[in-house]
C-alpha cells in the first residue's frame, strides 16, 4: 500500500505541474475559472457539468485522480462544454472552440511527453483494484 501511495503522490505532483502550465498559458485564460453565471446567465441551462482548470487543480489536491486518464477525462469535459455552449459560426464561437481544441491537444501532448506508459499502467492497476 505504501508503494501505491508513493505512486499516487508522484502522479499528483505530475498532474499539478501540467495543470499549472495550462493555466499559465494566456490562450486558456477563459478556462482557468468556472464560467461566471453573472456574465453568462443561461450557461447552466445548457451545460450540466461545468469544469475549469481551477476546479481540476482542487480535484488533484482532493486525490480525485488515480491515473492520468481520469485527469484527461476532466480536460475533455472542459473542451466538450466549450464546444456545446459555443456551437455557432460566429467569430467568438469559432475562437473559443479553437482555444478549447488547443487546450486538449496541449494537455495530451504534456502527458505523452512526460509520462512513461508503464507509470500510467501502474496507476491504472491501482485504480482498477480499488
Ligand atoms: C469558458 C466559456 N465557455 O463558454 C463561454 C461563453 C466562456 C467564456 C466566458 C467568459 N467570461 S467569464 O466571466 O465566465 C470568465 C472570465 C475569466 C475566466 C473564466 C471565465 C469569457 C470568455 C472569453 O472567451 O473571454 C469565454
Amino acid at each position: 500500500i505504501c508503494q501505491e501511495e508513493n505512486t499516487l503522490r508522484e502522479l499528483r505532483i505530475f498532474l499539478r505541474d501540467i495543470c499549472a502550465k495550462l493555466a499559465r498559458n494566456k490562450q486558456f485564460f477563459m478556462f482557468t475559472k468556472p464560467v461566471d453565471i453573472e456574465e453568462v446567465p443561461d450557461y447552466l441551462d445548457i451545460i450540466k457539468e461545468p469544469m475549469d482548470l481551477e476546479t481540476l487543480m482542487s480535484k488533484i489536491d482532493k486525490h480525485s485522480y488515480i491515473c492520468a486518464r481520469d485527469f484527461l477525462d476532466d480536460i475533455d469535459l472542459i473542451v466538450r462544454n466549450a464546444l456545446e455552449y459555443n456551437p455557432d459560426k460566429s467569430a467568438e464561437d469559432k475562437h473559443i472552440r479553437h482555444r478549447a481544441c488547443s487546450l486538449r491537444d496541449k494537455a495530451y501532448a504534456f502527458i505523452k511527453a512526460e509520462m512513461d506508459s508503464d507509470f500510467e499502467d501502474t496507476c491504472r492497476d491501482i485504480r482498477d483494484k480499488r
